[in-house]
């Protein structure tokens, strides 16, 4: 069992994006830096004071980008690499995020970028178990649900795959659900903090209101339109960009909280915990292997996966809905590499 109080310590939205207390630093590489997501994520990632060097990459763009943020005056080099460098953008480093990939459109689903995603992300982990076969890989590109999948199973044909190190980001999804609860119940953010499991995507999406102080306040129709704002929030934003693109700046900030989490853990700091879809035993016997719930993270990546705790009667009618659908996305990913 999880403390509460170790999980309050990431889970809790915070006006401090970036928690430090080791100085030990880390390598860290953006893949599609030069996107919507990769340019505000790499600004924030040249703000962490546990990233010693960045490395940009993207098949557009990254030099710039590189070349700009690299004036922020803070202590890590950045370096920028264009289409033909992968290989030098991953040489030594210890963390590789990816936001490569196409957003969505209005009235498209995150599957629907599957055909256009799956070969980016599947190339890039490829040139990761190339180049740098213990890193860290944080998946952002969609759908996370089937891309992560395809992550892993392309570390395993080339035999470097280590389950530890392999993360769906899910943290949007808990900063949406901290900040939307926190609107209907009259609580800052900070006092709002909301386990989301399950994977990222719509129904697969399931928020643990019950076990929030404040969330198991929110009832009836408040409740299914709390629900359903968490779940659809990402549609929110696509729907407000009218085809402009999806999330950029608030996952960017996910993003940049959630690497902090795994440098944190990367150098020890223990009690720290938050959701992330990893390979999980906790619904393996249904043929679902990968699973976001609390993850404990360490100095190898997860440390320990927590069971999901006690659901109210709704959130087992979530969970039925999530399971069937998060189960058909993970084997459309293997699929695809197989
Ligand atoms: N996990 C999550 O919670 C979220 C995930 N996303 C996903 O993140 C992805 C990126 O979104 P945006 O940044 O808005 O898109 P974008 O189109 O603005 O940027 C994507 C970048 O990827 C680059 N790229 C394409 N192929 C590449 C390759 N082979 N290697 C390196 N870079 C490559 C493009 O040149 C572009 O700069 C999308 O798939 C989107 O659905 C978006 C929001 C939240
Ligand atoms: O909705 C999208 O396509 C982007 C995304 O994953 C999110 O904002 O949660």
């Amino acid at each position: 069992m999880f403390s509460r109080s170790a999980l309050r310590t990431l889970a809790a939205p915070s006006s401090r994006l970036f928690s430090s207390s080791s100085a030990r630093q880390s390598k860290v590489a953006v893949l599609g830096a030069g996107g919507g997501i990769g340019q505000p994520l790499s600004l924030l990632l040249k703000s962490d004071p546990l990233v010693t060097s960045l490395n940009l990459y993207d098949i557009r763009g990254a030099p710039g980008v590189a070349a700009d943020v690299s004036h922020v005056d803070t202590a890590s080099e950045v370096k920028g690499f264009s289409a033909d460098h992968l290989d030098a953008a991953l040489e030594g480093v210890e963390v590789v995020v990816i936001p490569a990939g196409v957003p969505r459109k209005p009235g498209m689903t995150r599957d629907d970028l599957f055909n256009t995603n799956a070969s980016i992300v599947r190339d890039l982990a490829a040139a990761v178990a190339r180049v740098a076969p213990t890193a860290c890989i944080l998946v952002i590109s969609n759908p996370v649900n089937s891309t992560v999948p395809i992550v892993a199973a392309t570390l395993e044909k080339a035999g470097v795959y280590d389950p530890k190190r392999v993360f769906g980001v899910t943290t949007l999804d808990v900063v949406r659900a901290a900040r939307f609860t926190s609107g209907v119940t009259d609580a800052k953010p900070s006092e709002t903090p909301i386990t989301v499991v399950g994977g990222h995507s719509g129904a697969t999406i399931v928020p643990l209101l019950s076990q929030s102080s404040k969330g198991k306040t929110v009832s009836g129709e408040a409740y299914a339109a709390l629900v359903h704002r968490i779940q659809f929030g990402g549609d929110e934003v696509v729907q407000a960009k009218d085809g402009a693109g999806s999330a950029t700046l608030s996952m960017a900030y996910a993003g940049a909280k959630f690497t902090n989490a795994v440098l944190r853990g990367l150098n020890g700091e223990k009690g720290v915990v938050t959701p992330t879809f990893v390979k999980s035993p906790l619904y393996a016997d249904q043929g679902i292997d990968f699973f976001s719930s609390n993850v404990e993270l360490g100095p190898n990546g997860v440390e320990k996966i927590h069971p999901i705790g006690e659901l109210s009667a709704e959130e087992k009618k979530l969970l039925d809905a999530c399971l069937p659908e998060l189960k058909k996305n993970i084997e459309k990913g293997k699929a695809f590499v197989a």
